[in-house]
This record gives structure tokens, sequence and C-alpha cells, in this order.
């Protein structure tokens, strides 16, 4: 929302970073605790112009009362919520309950709390904490009209073969031999928007996009391994991205695009010569990890005209 000052355009918001809440769900039916730790991001656009250029705060939402306000709505859910019902949850308190506020973007991360098994039974209280990090962004306009993009990030994938690299531009700057044969290592960061438009139009389960997650990682590791015993070949990292958000967008009719971000982590082969001798010679077998430099393979893939 772009303003008038003083002759100039203005552009602003304010919000609360980073605001840490776990909520626990006790005693439930099924005699299971559930748990939720999320760090939570509020960015809310408001008409509070005085506030900047007269020092009248009058039209401010403090934001240690939007920190208040997310123990207040998780102290509210009186069941378990995925990350987005709840970002839309709070998304909608403070578009319709602050004249001021036009617009709530509220981001959540959510950390991987699993519930832990004990010799092949799953704890009713014990959780250990995964590795990949559920995300969500959630826009929601005084309107109720809202964009709700979903993710995962620091999904590390590797696979020791079934990966080549060829074809590829050979120039005098290039030394990188062609391969059918090489290891396939990456970190995906992914999001994906859904097409519902409205707040009214989303799924009442308070758990939906919760579950859709999972679904979502199911169809993105399963498509990066291809079958457990013949795996799949991946010319490149491009192709194996190209074919996961395909996979994406064909399995799920509900989401309109999805982005994908998937660095190339070298492993090195390793040759070891002096003068005389080769003291390790490379057959697939030893390798440099590296991190830095890595690759980096990035794309979005959109539909151009939503299913919703
Ligand atoms: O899958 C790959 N894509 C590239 O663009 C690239 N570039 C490179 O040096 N190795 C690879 N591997």
């Amino acid at each position: 929302m772009a303003n008038q000052l003083d002759g100039f355009k203005f552009e602003q918001r304010h919000g609360k970073d980073r605001v840490r809440v776990t909520r626990v769900w006790r005693s439930y039916a099924d005699g299971n605790h559930y748990m939720v730790e999320w760090n939570v991001s509020i960015s809310l656009l408001s008409d509070c112009l005085n506030a900047y250029d007269r020092d009248d705060n009058s039209d401010i939402v403090a934001t240690d009362t939007m920190k208040n306000t997310v123990y207040v709505k998780a102290k509210e859910c009186s069941e378990p919520h995925s990350a987005e019902n709840f970002a839309i949850l709070l998304a909608k308190h403070f578009t319709s309950f602050y004249k001021q506020v036009t617009t709530a973007i509220i981001k959540i991360v959510e950390k991987p709390w699993e519930r832990v098994s004990i010799d092949g039974q799953l704890h009713t209280h014990g959780f250990k904490l995964g590795s990949e990090k559920h995300t969500t962004e959630v826009i929601v306009e005084k309107s109720g009209s809202l964009q709700l993009t979903s993710g995962i990030k620091g999904l590390s994938v590797l696979k020791t073969t079934k990966s080549g690299f060829e074809g590829f531009i050979r120039d005098k700057y290039t030394v990188l031999p062609e391969t059918r044969e090489r290891m396939l290592a990456t970190e995906v960061t992914a999001s994906w928007r859904y097409s519902y438009k409205s707040v009214s139009s989303v799924p009442q389960n308070p758990l939906y996009f919760a579950e859709k997650y999972l679904d979502v990682k199911k169809v993105l590791t399963s498509t990066f391994f291809g079958h457990p015993k013949e795996g799949v070949y991946s010319a490149s990292v491009q192709s194996t991205l190209f074919h996961i958000a395909k996979a994406v967008l064909n399995r799920f009719p509900e989401i309109s695009s999805v982005e994908l971000k998937m660095p190339n982590i070298h492993f090195l082969p390793v040759n070891i010569s002096n003068k005389n001798d080769t003291i390790v010679k490379f057959n697939d077998d030893v390798y440099l990890p590296t991190d830095e430099p890595h690759g980096s393979i990035e794309a979005t893939l959109s539909r151009f005209w939503s299913k919703m």
C-alpha cells in the first residue's frame, strides 16, 4: 500500500518477528499428547501514517500486543491445528479486530518434532527432533481474500547412483568430465501455492494442511529417488527438479504453483598420487564431501489456469 507523505511515495508495514510458541494438547480420546513448536512472524499493513509523520501513535497496534495475541490464540485452539490453519486464524483476527489493519502477513516455521517409537510402539507423549521443517506464509486482506503457500526447508536427500551429467557446453574453461555415474545430493527448499482465494473457501479440518504437507513431501521424495530397487536415472539436477515440480502439480489439483530450490551439493572423486605412484584411484567409492561451492538450481512451475 503506497501513500503520499510530504510529497514522497511512502510504503510501510510493521510486525513482530520470531515469536516462539509451543502448544500441547493433552488427554485426547486416543490417549496421546499432541504438540507443536512454532516460530511465528507477523507483519501488518495498516493505516497508521500519523505515527510516522505526526508523532501520533493512536493508530498503532503495538508489536508487543501482536506477540501476546499469538499466545492467546494458541490457548484458544482447543484441538491440534496445522501451521497453515493457525496462521489463517491469526491473520483473520488481525484484519477483522483492528479497523486500521488492511492486510496481515503471517509466516510460521514449524520445528519437526516427531512422536518416538519405542520397541515398535508409538509413544503417547515422547517426541524427537527430525530434520526438515514445515513452513507456511499466509496473506489475508480485510475483504477475506487469501494467498496461501506452504513449504519445506532443509530436506537433505542423496543417492549414490542413477545420476549423471553429460552433453553440457564444452569450451576452453571446461574441465568437468561427462559422466553417467555420480552421487546426487541436495537440500531441497520447496514452497507451493494453494489455489484457495478466500479464507471462507479453505477446508475446515484444522489438520488438513498438515496432512497435505506430508502428502507433498512423499511425492517429492519418491520422485527424487524412484522405485526402491530400480531407482530412476537423473540426467541433471534441473531434470530432477522439473520431474518433482510436475509430479506435485499433477498429483494435487489444489496447488497452483511450486517453487523448488535444489542446490547441487558436490561429492568430489578422490584421486591421490605422488610423483611415482597412484595412492588412491577413484572407482566410484571414495569421495570428498563438500558444502561449498555448490551449484544453485531453482525454478518455479505454475499452471496457466488455476483449477479452482
Ligand atoms: O546437474 C547438474 N546441473 C548443472 O547445471 C551442473 N553444472 C555442473 O558443473 N554440474 C552440474 N550438474
